[in-house]
């Protein structure tokens, strides 16, 4: 094992870009508090403004991807489409079916430019979440509570505010609403029969309701919906913490363009739309899963040097205190205190290598 990739696997420098990831964000957080007055003089320039601080926060995770772990993003798509990624506002449906698909999206909305605006339907228990939450807010996030009585007014007004928007965003739903697992597809696959639909194998049924009403709404703003469907190669199931410690993944997407004009506006038409793109996707998983891969060129957009940029700078001015606290910890601290610190280090660090290791090449079931 190489030194670097030995460094990777190490509990304590898990720790530091934890650490980094953190306090970072919570400064940056702040940084976004910040600009409350400037909502109300200039709404147009706290947006921007907002926009390039989630980015500080956003692209972190992505060096962590792009640049710690290594991991490769190739993405299936005509070169027509190709041209227009980044330079629109487009509705993302993607399926979820893997920890990190959140952040292979991320990284795709980096290498196109439109990381720091990149918005989703998510649950409203993210909101809470410190850093990535709390950064969600001023991003002006759509949150709903999968109450579909309360969420139809408040999704609502939520997306027509994103209508005089001053950067190009990407608004990513997962349709399915949930990560896949084998029981909850048992059970949509009941509701999918009951209905009279025909049965998904690698997805669960979708929920139309999100879609419809984020087509309705962002009409007029956003041009196309991307439909994109995520696979890893050789069967891999990447974690979070399996690139922590530097383990590295393949990641291919396949992305249809599709213009928003020939979404139907009929609720009851959008709904059956939805339906028929997922068996569509079904079908594009089932190739997946036959031959490796997806139909149409491969291209891998390049990443880009600012997302390890900014990382590098987080962390050439948060390590610099934490090494003093450090050497301050060794100095004043009683024997024990130092030994029990450098014990739990090493345990870490053990863990850490089954988890990122241990899932290497493991089984996956048939569905991706
Ligand atoms: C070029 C590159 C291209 C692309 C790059 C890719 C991506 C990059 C893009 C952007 C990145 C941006 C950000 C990413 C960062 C982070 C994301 C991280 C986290 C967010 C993840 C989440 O939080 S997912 C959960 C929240 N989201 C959703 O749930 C969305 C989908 N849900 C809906 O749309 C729902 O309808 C709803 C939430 C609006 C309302 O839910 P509710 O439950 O109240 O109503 P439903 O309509 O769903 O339920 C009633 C109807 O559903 C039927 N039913 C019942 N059981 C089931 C079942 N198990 N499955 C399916 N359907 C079911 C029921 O019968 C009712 O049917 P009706 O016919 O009567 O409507
Ligand atoms: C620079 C590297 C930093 C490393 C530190 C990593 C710490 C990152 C911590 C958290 C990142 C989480 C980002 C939010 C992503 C949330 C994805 C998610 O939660 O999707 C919910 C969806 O499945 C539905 O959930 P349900 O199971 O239906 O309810």
């Amino acid at each position: 094992m190489g030194l670097l990739r030995l460094l990777k696997t190490q509990f304590l420098c898990h720790l530091i870009i934890c650490y980094v990831f953190l306090v970072s964000g919570i400064i940056i957080n702040f940084l976004q508090l910040c600009t409350l007055p400037l909502w109300g003089i200039n709404k147009q320039l706290a947006r921007r403004v907002n926009c390039r601080l989630a980015y500080c926060i956003s692209s972190q995770m992505v060096a962590m991807l792009e640049w710690w772990s290594g991991t490769e993003c190739s993405l299936y798509t005509d070169p027509e489409s190709y041209k227009l990624y980044g330079k629109e506002n487009a509705i993302v449906i993607l399926n979820h079916n893997f920890e990190v698909d959140f952040l292979c999206g991320w990284t795709f909305c980096e290498r196109f430019g439109v990381l720091g605006s990149s918005k989703v339907l998510a649950k409203q228990e993210l909101a809470y979440m410190p850093v990535i939450g709390w950064m969600w807010y001023f991003l002006e996030i759509v949150f709903c509570k999968r109450k579909w009585e309360e969420d139809r007014r408040t999704v609502a007004q939520s997306l027509q505010r994103l209508q005089d928007y001053p950067e190009n965003f990407w608004f990513l739903l997962y349709c399915e609403g949930t990560r896949f697992t084998e029981k909850k597809h048992k059970i949509s696959m009941e509701v999918a029969e009951k209905k009279g639909l025909p049965k998904l194998k690698y997805h669960l049924l979708p929920r139309t309701k999100g879609f419809c009403v984020t087509a309705q709404n962002l009409r007029g703003k956003v041009t196309a919906v991307y439909d994109s469907t995520l696979n890893f190669r050789n069967n891999q199931t990447p974690t979070l913490l399996g690139m922590l410690n530097g383990k590295k993944y393949h990641a291919d997407l396949y992305v249809r363009r599709i213009p928003l004009d020939s979404v139907p506006e009929d609720e009851s038409e959008c709904a059956a739309w939805l339906h028929k793109l997922y068996q569509e996707k079904d079908e594009f998983q089932e190739q997946y899963s036959q031959t490796g891969r997806f139909p149409g060129p491969i291209v891998t957009p390049p990443r880009r040097p600012w997302a390890l940029i900014n990382w590098l700078f987080w962390v050439g001015l948060l390590v610099c205190p934490l090494c003093m606290l450090v050497l301050q910890l060794i100095y004043s601290g009683s024997a024990f205190t130092v030994v029990s610190t450098v014990v739990l280090c090493l345990t870490g660090t053990e863990e850490g290598k089954e988890e990122g290791g241990g899932k290497e090449g493991g089984a996956k079931s048939h569905y991706c």
